[in-house]
């Protein structure tokens, strides 16, 4: 399958300050890809580089095949602050939606505007921040874009809202031939929409794949006090702690772990991206990418 996104070396420099390094990421299409990381992390610069609103300071990103920012009608954006027209009315923004954008779904439009009881008339500036992001989402996924970047698109809705939508869009890439790349801060949103994930943290992503594979790869090993030298070669530590007799270990592996020593536990998504997270960034690592 071609990537959607596809990153070489991608870095951007604010100052003297990067926002994001190195960043090497080959997302598959047909995914919802949740992106995650701490408050000022690189979230929004990674997707405000893959929809070209910024230039890189290093390397590149293709998207769709072709660079990032030059096919404005297969790739949607929703910002961060759900930017709409505080004087326009919500069917002006429909109307605008369906001049601007050549693959415009009206009916699709409608039915949703329709769903959320968002009256037509009603000035965007009198919505309220949830009505808001609803609205903006509406019009990102009328555009019937080939890939649709949100970011945390759902932040300002209530749990039901937020559901509804995580939902709308799991259907919307099942239907029709749509990507989506999606920032939150929530593991449990990520959990329920995203079958990919990406771990950015101090503007390096720490880990990213399909959220299957990278979960039949880590496991918790907690045993008698190891060093992590004695480690077989193929077991990536991400994480380690110790007592005086008992070691703890969060790693990854392809092999099998036979060791009697260990107890061997499954990790859950929020167990792996926090371990991802919550780990001493260490740059001279390898990224890990896991994709079937
Ligand atoms: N326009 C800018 N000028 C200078 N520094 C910036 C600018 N935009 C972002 N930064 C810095 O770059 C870093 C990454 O910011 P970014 O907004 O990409 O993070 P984020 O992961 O999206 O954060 P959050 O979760 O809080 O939205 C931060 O340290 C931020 O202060």
């Amino acid at each position: 399958m071609s990537a959607v996104v596809d990153a070489q070396g991608l870095g951007k420099k604010y100052g003297r300050r990067w926002a994001l390094t190195d960043c090497d990421l080959e997302i598959p299409s047909g995914h919802v890809v949740g992106l995650v990381g701490p408050n000022g992390a690189g979230k929004t610069t990674l997707l405000n580089l893959a929809v070209g609103m910024l230039s890189p300071t290093t390397g590149a990103v293709q998207v769709l095949g072709a660079p990032a920012g030059t096919q404005q009608a297969k790739v949607g954006y929703v910002a961060q602050d759900t930017p709409t027209y505080v004087r326009l009315s919500v069917a002006d923004h429909l109307r605008l939606g369906a001049r601007l954008n050549p693959n415009w779904d009206d009916s699709l439009a409608q039915q949703r505007i329709q769903h959320l009881r968002l009256d037509p008339k009603q000035r965007a500036g009198k919505l309220s921040g949830g009505q808001r992001a609803q609205l903006a989402l509406t019009l990102g996924l009328a555009k019937r874009p080939e890939l649709l970047v949100l970011d945390e698109p759902v932040a300002a809705l209530d749990p039901l809202a937020r559901r509804e939508f995580l939902q709308d869009l799991m259907e919307a890439v099942a239907d029709q031939e749509l990507s989506v790349l999606l920032s939150s801060h929530l593991v449990s949103d990520i959990e329920r929409a995203c079958d990919y994930v990406i771990v950015l943290v101090d503007s390096r992503v720490q880990v990213s794949g399909e959220i299957d594979a990278l979960l039949d790869t880590h496991y918790r090993l907690t045993g008698p006090r190891r060093d992590p030298k004695d480690l077989p070669r193929g077991q990536f530590v991400v994480t380690a702690s110790h007592t005086d007799r008992q070691s703890t270990y969060l790693i990854r592996t392809e092999q099998p772990i036979h060791d009697p020593a260990w107890t061997v536990t499954r990790l859950t998504l929020e167990d792996l991206v926090l371990a991802y997270m919550g780990r001493d960034v260490q740059p001279e690592r390898p990224v890990l990418e896991v994709q079937r």
